[in-house]
């Protein structure tokens, strides 16, 4: 059986408390359901978290968009995955190419995060993804093979883990690769996922995130191996992102 599909918006560095407004907007959408049978997740900034959970009231989860991989401690300026939990928090994202670039993040920093959210009972959606040059140099499937292997926590289940196959190149540029290209490295990924957990999986959900919009998401989404996608961009309006949802309606 095909995992439940999932559809996160990730909100990245933006929003301030008058966007709650729009998280308002998609969540009426959904209890009128306009996502269909997939879950919906919002991550918003870490400021908005605690308003955002009130909001939302459980009709979409809300997710963070990074943890630190220790619990307390002296780490100005990071947060905890417990401290995420704390605020009734359910995914945090991890891994995410604009922290591997901006902060130096490597896979076994990114497993040490999925393993602490694991620990503080959060899912992370664990973002894995090659650049152009890497593309374009043939390497895709070796960089998502590294990727994987380094990133991924022991232990994972269909229940609490996701992959966001993000194409670097696609994110925010307003390109995609074609349908080929996602059918072929999420297959990929499929395979490694069964290889390393077994029949657990087959029920990870595998995300596709880069330049998602409600124009192209009916192709993407029903490509094979495709459980739902990782949102940017198009996530910070409402309509946009329903209009993404709603291909599970
Ligand atoms: O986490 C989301 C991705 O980076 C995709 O961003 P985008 O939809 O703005 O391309």
């Amino acid at each position: 059986m095909a995992p439940k599909p999932l559809v996160a918006g990730n909100w990245k560095m933006n929003g301030r408390r008058a966007e709650l407004a729009e998280l308002q907007a998609i969540c009426e959408g959904v209890s009128k359901g306009a996502a269909g049978s997939a879950e919906v997740v919002v991550c918003p900034p870490a400021t908005l978290i605690g308003e955002a959970v009130k909001a939302a009231a459980k009709t979409v989860g809300i997710g963070g968009q990074d943890c630190h991989a220790g619990k307390d401690g002296a780490h100005t300026g990071d947060i905890s995955a417990e401290m995420l939990a704390d605020l009734g928090a359910s995914y945090v994202i991890v891994g995410h190419s604009e922290r591997r670039a901006d902060h130096g993040e490597t896979s076994e920093a990114v497993r040490a995060k999925a393993e602490a959210a694991l620990r503080g009972g959060l899912k992370p959606i664990v973002c894995i993804g090659e650049t152009r040059e890497e593309r374009d140099a043939g390497r895709t499937l070796d960089v998502v093979e590294n990727q994987l292997a380094g990133s991924l926590p022991d232990g994972a289940t269909g229940g609490n883990l996701v992959i966001a196959y993000e194409p670097v190149w696609a994110i925010g540029t307003g390109l995609t690769p074609t349908v080929t290209d996602v059918a072929e490295v999420h297959a990929f990924i499929r395979e490694a996922l069964t290889a390393r957990f077994g029949a657990e999986g087959a029920k990870i959900r595998v995300l596709y995130g880069g330049s998602v919009k409600p124009a192209n998401a009916g192709e993407l989404l029903k490509v094979a191996n495709v459980d739902g996608a990782l949102v940017g961009g198009a996530s910070l309006k409402a309509s946009d992102f329903l209009g993404i949802a709603k291909v599970y309606a």
